[in-house]
């Protein structure tokens, strides 16, 4: 599969202006890796017949998980037809072995979220998160009046160059209320505009309580709600509930505990830190439980928050002048992750490095826990990283204290109780089933000989897959020592 942007569409870039990027792995040279995703590594590379001009490479392993396949697609199909100075577009992706690669302009400050974790732990000034979100605003009125959601606003996929241009990124979960393949309901007229998506995607902490409660339908305000928490994470450094497992920060919302104001009173960070009257009364709006009351980008642009907004210029003095470079940031972000990782082990349920984690927490769905009686998000990753990750939370969960939300309690919204009726029965038959299978066993006919060798099979299966998670963290281990070997080495 492979598909070409025509740069000669849009002269802006001199050095592709009638050019096309090759479709071919040999025409470029990795240099770099500079990110991780859930299923796609980022590097810097050059294109050598392209002047050796850099980009970046997004290789998204399609073997991973095939769910993922059709995202990216769309995202690739997306990015192509949007054009907009405030909108990443891919110069061309293709197929390559296993995996897609996605071939973009390089952005040489990375991603906001990636600078503040890096630089800004306690989050950014007032100018500047209003010189970023006003940028944000732009593409989002844009995509919005194109007929697209993004679904998935955050620090993480706003990306910023040397010259302080910003742009959004990460069409992987964006959709089209124009594409009739995806899951949409209607809401009462035929217009597009009230067309309802019903699908739960994006990342949890930023996602709006009506994409958690997606059986209700959510249209362009679940971006609004997002760019809310995109603007909270850039004032914090992280988003509100990150302290929380994802699961149960899902809870909060769907069972309406969370508020704006009683997060805002609560976070440590805030009793240092006074924010102007205008940007409360910004993020206020945008987190409105009511989808109809939060403002369209076009009506936050002209809010008193966005009024002297400074240009890039000030983004380039005071938020990349000093910052290490992104190839840099993404090797001690690793080492950080593994050395807490390696911790984690040895103290299960640590949820300090969010930043990391939250990237495996794109949802699919909804899983009943029988134990807990509650409902854990599905995560369209392969599915011994989505067990691992459903085992994390729940360690997780077991050490949040003093947070009485969720619970699949009863007291919260009716759709969720009707989620978990329809799960409790799935739970029923599944029993049913193992029940009917030890009876035969019992019995010892036939049948419950072909039972014990499948059960014999699948200890086996288990067997070898604790060998493969054996032999990935010693991989890691070695990966690790490498890697201090050389940041030793460039200390030195
Ligand atoms: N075009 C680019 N130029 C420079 N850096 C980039 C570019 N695209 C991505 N990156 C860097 O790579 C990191 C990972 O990007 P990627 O889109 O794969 O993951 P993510 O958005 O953080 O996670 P996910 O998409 O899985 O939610 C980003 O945080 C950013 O720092």
């Amino acid at each position: 599969m492979a598909y070409e942007e025509r740069e000669d569409d849009h002269p802006r870039k001199a050095i592709s202006i009638n050019q096309h990027y090759p479709l071919d792995s040999n025409c470029y040279k990795i240099l770099d890796e500079i990110g991780k995703g859930v299923s796609a590594i980022v590097y810097k590379a050059i294109c050598i017949p392209m002047e050796s001009s850099v980009v970046a490479i997004k290789a998204i392993d399609l073997e991973k998980s095939k769910a993922d396949f059709e995202n990216v697609r769309r995202e690739a199909k997306i990015m192509a037809l949007l054009y907009h100075p405030n909108i990443l577009r891919a110069h061309c992706s293709f197929t390559v072995n296993t995996s897609l690669w996605v071939v973009m302009p390089f952005m040489s400050g990375g991603s906001l979220q990636s600078i503040i974790a890096s630089s800004y732990p306690d989050g950014l000034p007032e100018p500047c998160i209003a010189a970023v979100l006003k940028e944000i605003l732009c593409a989002l009125s844009y995509l919005h009046d194109q007929g697209h959601l993004h679904r998935d606003i955050k620090a993480g996929n706003i990306l910023i160059d040397s010259n302080g241009t910003v742009k959004l990124a990460d069409f992987g979960v964006s959709a089209s209320v124009y594409e009739s393949s995806l899951s949409y309901g209607w809401s009462g007229s035929s217009s597009a505009m009230s067309r309802m998506f019903t699908d739960v995607t994006g990342t949890p902490y930023w996602m709006a309580p009506e994409v958690i409660h997606s059986h209700t339908g959510y249209g362009f305000k679940a971006d609004i709600w997002s760019f809310g928490i995109t603007a909270l994470e850039l004032a914090h450094g992280r988003p509100p509930l990150s302290h929380l497992p994802p699961s149960k920060s899902l809870m909060m919302k769907i069972t309406k505990k969370f508020r704006f104001s009683d997060h805002y009173d609560k976070t440590k960070a805030s009793k240092n830190k006074r924010f102007s009257k205008s940007f409360k009364d910004m993020v206020g709006l945008c987190l409105d439980h009511e989808p109809s009351k939060r403002p369209t980008p076009e009506k936050l642009l002209k809010h008193s928050f966005f009024k002297n907004c400074k240009g890039p210029d000030f983004l380039i003095k005071n938020v990349l002048q000093g910052v290490p470079a992104v190839e840099q940031r993404f090797k001690r972000a690793q080492i950080h992750r593994l050395k807490s990782k390696s911790s984690d082990e040895d103290d299960e349920g640590d949820d300090s490095s969010t930043g990391e984690i939250v990237k495996h927490r794109r949802i699919s769905g909804w899983n009943f826990n029988e134990e807990g009686f509650e409902l854990d998000p599905v995560f369209p990753a392969d599915d011994a990283v989505a067990k691992q990750v459903v085992i994390q939370e729940k360690g997780n969960e077991e050490n949040v204290e003093g947070c009485d939300a969720g619970r699949g309690s009863g007291g919260g919204a009716a759709p969720s109780v009707l989620d978990s009726m329809l799960f409790l029965r799935e739970s029923l038959d599944d029993q049913r089933q193992r029940v009917g299978q030890v009876i035969a066993l019992l019995g010892g006919d036939e049948w419950g000989e072909m039972r014990r060798e499948e059960q014999l099979m699948q200890e086996i299966v288990n067997l070898k897959m604790e060998v493969e998670n054996q032999k990935k963290k010693r991989l890691e281990l070695e990966m690790e020592l490498e890697l201090m070997k050389q940041l030793q080495l460039s200390n030195e």
